[in-house]
């Protein structure tokens, strides 16, 4: 190691005196080592009291804790100081990498999110081909939700009114068919659904319930949901069973009779569900004030559900 030349050196340098004779001043201005003179003999050099040891000690701490300060002090301008020197990139190169480390662990964070979701979706997909396998339901389509695996999954998964779970456990239904297990949980997605089961196998709850989930109950002049039957019976008995679910809310469930399609005054009728046959509901429209015009400026968005119901 380089020794660092002292001060006397620095002051002295080429100058000529007798080293050995100014020996003591030489000393006076040397800094850092002592001079090797003898050891004073005044009360001074004494070996220290307790007194003296406790101020020796006190002066150390003092001198300990403002080399700690100082070093606080230079972390602290490091980390924060965004002016001096080059403390600015010291204090940039640290925030740089706290950023990066909490980059980084938002990211691994996300991707933990990640598989946990793919996970939870490859077994939603797993639970809903053995239901489908145990019902004997075939579908098509791409990414089609799951089957139900009961009426009280509807209002876990869908948050139905519980007046409608009550009006299905009333009405004698335990647990849904095959073509309401799946069919209600494609339409309540918000999807579309062309299904076909055998006769009597349930089909019409399967787009009643959904319907009834979807729409609230409105006011006068303001068909929400049409119905489309191919016979007469089949629109009556539609209608029924549709009041019934409904039983407990104020739904308009209008069947469309001849007389209705040829005096019927929709515009003050409250009519939120409307049961046709297609013919009638075509002469309504047509000579009636069921107005295609008028319902593509106000009814075009309220009505939300066609279906289609067919025999065969
Ligand atoms: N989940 C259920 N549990 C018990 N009975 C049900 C259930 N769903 C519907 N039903 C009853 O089964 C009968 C037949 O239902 P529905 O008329 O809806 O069958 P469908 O498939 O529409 O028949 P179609 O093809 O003749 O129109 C009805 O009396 C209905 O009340």
């Amino acid at each position: 190691m380089e020794e660092k030349p002292s001060l006397s050196s620095a002051l002295f340098a080429g100058t000529r005196f007798d080293r050995k004779r100014f020996a003591g001043d030489i000393a006076r201005f040397r800094t850092g080592a002592q001079p090797a003179a003898p050891a004073p003999t005044t009360p001074d050099a004494a070996p220290p009291g307790p007194e003296k040891k406790r101020k020796r000690k006190s002066k150390a701490n003092a001198k300990k804790n403002s080399k700690k300060k100082k070093k606080r002090a230079d972390g602290a301008a490091s980390a924060s100081d965004a002016v001096e020197g080059f403390s600015v990139f010291k204090g940039a190169e640290a925030k740089e990498a706290a950023e990066e480390s909490v980059e980084v662990e938002v990211r691994e964070d996300e991707d933990s999110a990640v598989v946990r979701r793919r996970k939870e979706a490859e077994r939603e997909i797993e639970r809903a081909a053995i239901l489908r396998k145990r019902y004997d339901i075939h579908i098509s389509g791409h990414n089609v939700p799951a089957p139900l695996e009961s009426f009280e999954e509807l209002v876990s998964r869908y948050d139905c009114d519980s007046y409608l779970v009550g009006n299905l456990s009333k009405l004698g239904f335990q647990e849904p068919t095959p073509i309401q297990r799946q069919a209600i949980s494609i339409l309540l997605s918000g999807r579309e659904c062309f299904a076909c089961a055998p006769t009597g196998s349930g089909k019409t709850l399967a787009f009643l319930l959904p319907m009834l989930m979807k729409i609230k109950p409105g006011s006068k002049g303001c068909v929400k949901a049409v119905i489309l039957c191919p016979t007469r019976e089949l629109a009556a008995q539609t209608t029924r069973e549709c009041k019934k679910l409904a039983k407990g809310r104020k739904f308009g469930v209008k069947l469309m009779t001849k007389d209705l399609s040829q005096d019927g005054n929709f515009k003050d009728m409250h009519c939120d569900i409307l049961v046709s046959t297609p013919l009638r509901l075509d002469h309504a429209i047509r000579k009636r004030d069921l107005d295609l015009r008028w319902s593509t400026l106000c009814w075009m968005n309220l009505i939300n559900f066609l279906s289609l119901d067919s025999s065969k």
